[in-house]
């Protein structure tokens, strides 16, 4: 009986470890960052030339996932007190006390080497040097900038838009049109998405003293015709990938399509004023990427 239990405990604490290491690296969000990385990768002009291999692929997405992860370890260290005044992330392993501090420092070190060194071994120095500056803004600029003001969200879009540059740059070895339009698309999505989120939870954000929203009441008009605006900037910049020979028509009307119910949710937001239409918002966020992009790679691929 005794050994049963302690096997049971150990595979219990072997997976509430893998749990911890899950939230430690905000999986799902890490996992959308890297996925933009890796099809800018295969939108770069030269991979269908050299070719392009799933081990690439699969290594593009190792050293992504590993350089995210190790930034957002980097966030819940430097965030330890104030993740756990908020609902939201008050059960991070950092923030409840789960995890020591100098563990999380040590995955963070090992993970930001091992994936600069796998971006800049497998693909070249420029896509790993952009990785590594991606990694620094977010975890040394935009992370303290968030308690002192909203311009902190401006600030996080960059390192939040690069992994479409980090991609390129991977393929390509330069910073061409492409990898830039590739950037604005996902630089200024970033907004509605992380606005819609924060109305949402503004009352959990306060009590944590951030300000991260474009009007400090939070919730308001002006913050919601803000979402509007972005939203209204997405559609020529949607038209960008056309417009430099990226894509074809198919993938315009698509990227056209989710511009519009990007826009239509902001502004059923500005009408409504309320948490529910704020979901809306957010919700549609997290679908508008994955078709923007699958729609300018099917396009390439058709
Ligand atoms: C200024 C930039 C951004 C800010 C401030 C921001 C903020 C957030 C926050 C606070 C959440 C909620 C996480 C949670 O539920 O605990 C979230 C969720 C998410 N974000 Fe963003 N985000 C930004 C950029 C991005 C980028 C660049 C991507 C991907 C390319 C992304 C993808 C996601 C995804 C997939 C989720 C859902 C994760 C989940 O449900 O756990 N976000 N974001
Ligand atoms: C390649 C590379 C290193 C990219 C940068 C990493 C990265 C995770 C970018 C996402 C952008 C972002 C500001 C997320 C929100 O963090 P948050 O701290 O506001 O979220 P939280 O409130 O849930 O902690």
């Amino acid at each position: 009986m005794e050994q049963v239990t302690v096997k049971q405990n150990s595979s219990l604490n072997i997976a509430g470890k893998v749990r911890d290491y899950m939230m430690l690296i905000k999986f799902s969000l890490s996992f959308m960052v890297v996925f933009s990385a890796v099809i800018s990768y295969l939108l770069a002009p030269q991979i269908p030339k050299q070719g392009w291999s799933w081990f690439h692929v699969i290594m593009l997405f190792i050293g992504g996932l590993l350089v995210t992860g190790s930034a957002n370890a980097v966030n819940q260290i430097v965030e330890k007190d104030t993740d756990a005044m908020m609902l939201r992330t008050s059960k991070r392993p950092v923030a409840s006390g789960r995890m020591q501090p100098a563990e999380a420092w040590a995955f963070a070190i090992i993970t930001i080497a091992a994936g600069v060194f796998i971006l800049g071994y497998f693909f070249n120095w420029l896509s790993a040097g952009l990785a590594l500056f991606s990694w620094f803004v977010y975890a040394y600029m935009y992370t303290p900038l968030k308690k002192v003001s909203s311009v902190s969200v401006l600030l996080g879009a960059v390192p939040g838009a690069l992994p479409c540059l980090i991609g390129w740059a991977a393929g390509q070895d330069e910073l061409s049109a492409g990898g830039w339009v590739l950037f604005a698309i996902q630089f200024f999505w970033q907004f509605p998405h992380f606005w819609a989120i924060a109305w949402i939870a503004h009352k959990d954000y306060s009590n944590a003293g951030f300000k991260l929203m474009p009007s400090v009441e939070g919730p308001t008009k002006y913050s919601a015709v803000q979402s509007v605006i972005y939203s209204l900037v997405l559609i020529p910049v949607g038209a960008l990938p056309y417009l430099v020979g990226m894509s074809g028509m198919m993938s315009l009307w698509i990227v056209l399509a989710a511009n519009l119910l990007m826009l239509w949710q902001s502004i059923r937001l500005y009408r409504e004023m309320e948490k529910k239409a704020a979901r809306r918002v957010m919700f549609t966020s997290y679908i508008y990427l994955p078709v923007v992009l699958l729609a300018l790679l099917a396009d390439k691929i058709v």
